[in-house]
């Protein structure tokens, strides 16, 4: 089996919830199945109870639906199941129109490497009700694991002030997509470099890295490794110094340094991996200094992530580069995103679009309806608000309302002629044909960081961030409100 990108380039229609796929087929025996419909990717909060999220996936996704195809071997699956009276789940005509089946939708998103706030469109699906469906469950798969692990890397980043991180997750990812996919977004999110060679093929991302204990104790004596370490890479030494006695294997550092000096090369630097990382950093700042090494690095790994990278900042620990494995690809504090994919309007028999909306005891769990999109204002390239809208509503460039989409008493009054403005759901496929030029994950990476730069510091910051302003243009929020109570006043009987 490939387990490269090679896999996402054959189809995965099979890669999704069971449910879809008896829906699809319930939707076409009823005769609905190709019933147009809209439906939004969206999440409802920030991870890490942070202020910000960053969007990433968005290439796998156009990977997934250029390949969007029943092949035989799929259909073979399909046609042998059976239910628990032993007889076939699938009909074969249905099989036959999986056979046959196109990918026609429109789908628009925001680009990788946007940064992105709760109920906001990530992704807009418009098609027939059965591939809509189809596509909820691998979408919300690439989107939600990628977007949080972006987002991971970069407050990990943001905690490293824009000194490199080293992304070394591989042998502690969840599997080897989870370790692929989050190499990637690690990079989209800041990180400089991967541990993860076959990463480094598939999507170009730079490869780095340093030595193991283990490298230090084949040999008798730990100069004996640095020493033959040096004679193998001299230009590119960076010494693990901790596996007997941090500060000793400081001196050894320093001793081969100083014999590769000799040789007119000069060794990159030192790694920590244990102990308390402020002191020792420190200390061997101290000492490399005052041996003539003031430019060699102090690399520090061991379970970091943004709240100890910050706190090791606040102590003024003399590290320069940041390793960082296990905390960064596995989220380790918030395992999943909790994107999720609801209809927000269907076309009736009449030809007319009818907005939906899901009615939740939380008003936080109300979606937003109808066909709509995030426009985000800039002022002197900051952002400043974004109001989601209908697509179809003319916005006043002299004066727009904006309303919390979870606390109504929450509003702010806008004046787009006094900003940029960009629209974020961009189109990605028209009637099923792609449309979008797909960025190299260099300009992704580009984007990201100039859109977290857009970002005012206090919606980053780790604890507490400050909210940053996302509201329902005065109309589609009185959309969502009438339909709201509409269902409402059903439910209790009283319509
Ligand atoms: N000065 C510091 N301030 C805050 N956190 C620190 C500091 N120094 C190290 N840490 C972090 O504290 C944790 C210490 O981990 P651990 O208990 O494994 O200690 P250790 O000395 O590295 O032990 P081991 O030898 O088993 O790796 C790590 O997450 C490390 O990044
Ligand atoms: O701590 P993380 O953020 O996950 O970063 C990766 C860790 O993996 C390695 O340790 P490991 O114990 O696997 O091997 P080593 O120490 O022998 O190199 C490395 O030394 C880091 O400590
Ligand atoms: O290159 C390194 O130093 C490295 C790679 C993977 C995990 N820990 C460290």
């Amino acid at each position: 089996m490939k387990i490269t990108k090679d896999l996402y380039q054959s189809s995965l229609v099979l890669l999704t919830d069971f449910y879809q796929l008896t829906m699809a087929y319930a939707y076409w025996k009823s005769g609905k199945g190709e019933q147009e419909a809209v439906f939004n990717l969206f999440f409802r909060k920030h991870p890490f109870q942070g202020g910000f999220t960053l969007a990433a996936g968005l290439d796998y996704v156009v990977d997934f639906c250029n390949n969007f195809k029943f092949e035989k071997a799929d259909l073979e699956y399909l046609e042998v199941m059976k239910d628990k009276d032993g007889s076939p789940v699938f009909e074969a005509a249905f099989l036959e129109y999986l056979q046959t089946l196109q990918f026609t939708c429109d789908i628009d998103a925001v680009e990788e490497g946007t940064v992105v706030f709760p109920n906001s469109p990530m992704v807009r699906v418009k098609g027939p009700l059965i591939q809509c469906q189809l596509l909820e469950t691998p979408l919300l798969n690439i989107i939600n694991f990628q977007t949080l692990i972006a987002t991971k890397a970069a407050r990990i980043n943001f905690a490293a002030q824009g000194e490199p991180v080293l992304e070394f997750g591989l042998r502690r990812a969840q599997g080897i997509d989870g370790a692929l996919a989050a190499s990637r977004a690690a990079y989209i999110g800041g990180c400089t470099s991967t541990s993860n060679v076959m990463a480094g093929k598939l999507f170009g991302i730079p490869v780095a890295g340093t030595h193991a204990h283990s490298w230090i104790m084949s040999f008798e004596t730990e100069m004996e490794a640095f020493e033959a370490y040096a004679d193998a890479f001299p230009d590119q030494c960076v010494f693990l110094v901790d596996t007997y006695d941090t500060l000793n294997g400081v001196k050894n550092a320093i001793r081969v340094g100083e014999i590769l000096r000799s040789k007119g090369k000069e060794m990159v630097g030192i790694r920590i991996d244990s102990g308390d990382l402020a002191y020792y950093s420190t200390k061997a700042r101290q000492m490399l200094d005052e041996a003539g090494f003031p430019n060699a690095k102090i690399v520090a790994s061991n379970d970091l992530d943004e709240h100890i990278i910050a706190s090791l900042k606040s102590q003024d620990a003399a590290i320069n580069v940041w390793g960082v494995g296990t905390k960064l690809v596995t989220a380790y504090d918030q395992p999943a995103l909790g994107a999720v994919y609801k209809l927000s309007a269907i076309k009736n028999a009449d030809g007319h679009w009818e907005p939906k909306v899901k009615v939740s005891q939380q008003s936080l769990k109300i979606n937003v309806p109808g066909f709509h999109n995030t426009k985000r204002y800039y002022s002197k390239g900051k952002a400043v608000a974004d109001m989601i809208y209908l697509e179809d509503q003319e916005i006043n460039p002299k004066g727009v309302v904006i309303i919390d989409p979870v606390d109504a008493t929450r509003r702010k009054r806008l004046m787009p002629a006094f900003y940029q403005e960009e629209i974020l759901l961009k189109p990605i496929f028209k009637n099923g044909k792609k449309v979008y030029k797909l960025p190299t994950l260099a300009e992704i990476r580009a984007r990201a960081a100039s859109q977290l730069d857009s970002l005012d510091k206090t919606h980053m910051r780790l604890v507490n961030p400050h909210l940053y302003p996302v509201g329902l243009e005065e109309n589609l929020h009185h959309l969502r409100m009438e339909l709201v109570l509409k269902a409402k006043k059903f439910d209790n009987g009283e319509d």
